[in-house]
């Protein structure tokens, strides 16, 4: 008998800018352009260092989506001397990896040619689908059409990048909503092969935002997604879950084999009222589980060759580190 395996990796969550393009009915994330819009350069790299030291794997850069169309941005980037955000997180990218992380990027939507770009120095990358229907939500958001989405996620396809997606559930969707959106990552993992993991993740209401009073889904909801998840998925595409949004532990029964980046330092600053669960809380959600740590590039990745030249010595040297023997997952 094989015993059931969880994965999660330990990473730095580094949102570059608040500045986005969108404004999604549900987001507390977004800010206009402003003193402090931008992560400096200084704590940036501070963070880096101090994740790194705690044993990270993973610097995970999420910030808002085509910031530089935001009237102003591109001046305060040009101060920091920057020409652009692509600019800025290509040069944050070689920063982690200097310091043994592999860099994770989800800024949205990106062409084909800044995927090419980042793909040299990221391990791997990601987008959410949210879903594939037309809801209030996204009235406002030119990034969060579905057409958009799924074409950024086949261009990522069409560059073998090892690539994160997922669905947003209670935004407005319907139950057929969701198995269209699970469906439509299906296909395009079919034609590609790229897609590691789907994450299932549970819209939670922020105050002074348009969806502040909007109904959560529940629990049973939430189970019987990430069992459509797991029933129309291929399988090789991790369910993932966040481990600080939901109650996890009674999730895991319905098909969960992840449970995503959770770090020692730094807050969830898209969901900033969910505290990550530390190891030993890991641990007890896995219950008969093995929980085992992974890399942001999934071993099946790894062994195709999947990353740039680039990125080779870093991914060999934190693969032997997570999987030394005797080492307790994420010690
Ligand atoms: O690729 C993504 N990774 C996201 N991640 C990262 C994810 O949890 C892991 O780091 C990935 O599994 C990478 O291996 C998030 C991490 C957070 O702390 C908070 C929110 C997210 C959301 C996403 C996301 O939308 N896309
Ligand atoms: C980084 C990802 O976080 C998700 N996201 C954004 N706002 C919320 C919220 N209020 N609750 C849960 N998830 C959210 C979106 O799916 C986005 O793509
Ligand atoms: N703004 C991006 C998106 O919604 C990244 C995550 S939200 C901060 O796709
Ligand atoms: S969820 Fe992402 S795209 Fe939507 S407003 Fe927030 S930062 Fe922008």
């Amino acid at each position: 008998m094989h015993r059931r395996v969880i994965t999660f990796s330990k990473n730095a969550f580094l949102p570059l800018t608040t500045v986005c393009q969108n404004r999604c009915g549900y987001c507390c994330f977004r800010t206009p352009v402003r003193e402090g819009c931008v992560m400096a350069p200084t704590e940036a790299i501070r963070t880096l260092e101090a994740s790194a030291a705690l044993g990270c794997t993973e610097a995970l850069f999420t910030f808002g989506e085509r910031p530089g169309a935001v009237p102003g941005f591109n001046e305060m980037l040009g101060r920091l001397g920057y020409a652009d955000i692509l600019d800025y997180v290509y040069h944050l990218s070689l920063a982690a990896i200097e310091r043994d992380l592999l860099p994770h990027t989800n800024a949205g939507i990106l062409t084909y040619a800044e995927l090419d770009r980042l793909r040299e120095v990221n391990a791997s990358m990601g987008l959410m689908l949210e879903t594939t229907a037309d809801v209030p939500a996204h009235r406002n958001s030119p990034g969060k059409d579905p057409a958009v989405r799924i074409e950024m996620i086949e261009n990522a396809g069409k560059l073998s990048i090892p690539f994160t997606t997922g669905i947003l559930l209670g935004i407005g969707e319907t139950e057929d909503d969701r198995e269209e959106s699970l469906r439509v990552i299906a296909d395009l993992h079919r034609r590609y092969g790229h897609i590691q993991e789907v994450i299932v993740q549970n819209f939670c209401p922020k105050p002074g935002t348009a969806m502040e009073g909007a109904a959560v889904p529940g629990p049973d909801e939430i189970g019987a997604a990430i069992s459509l998840a797991r029933e129309i998925l291929p399988a090789d595409v991790a369910v993932q879950i966040p481990p600080n949004l939901a109650d996890a532990s009674r999730l895991i029964g319905c098909g969960v084999n992840d449970l995503g980046g959770v770090s020692p330092l730094t807050i969830d600053y898209v969901n900033p009222e969910h505290p990550w669960p530390q190891l030993d809380e890991l641990r007890r959600i896995a219950g008969d589980a093995e929980l085992r740590e992974r890399l942001c590039i999934y071993p099946q990745y790894i062994e195709k060759g999947r990353y740039s030249p680039l990125l080779e010595p870093l991914i060999r040297r934190l693969a032997e580190r997570i999987a030394a023997p005797g080492r307790d997952a994420g010690a």
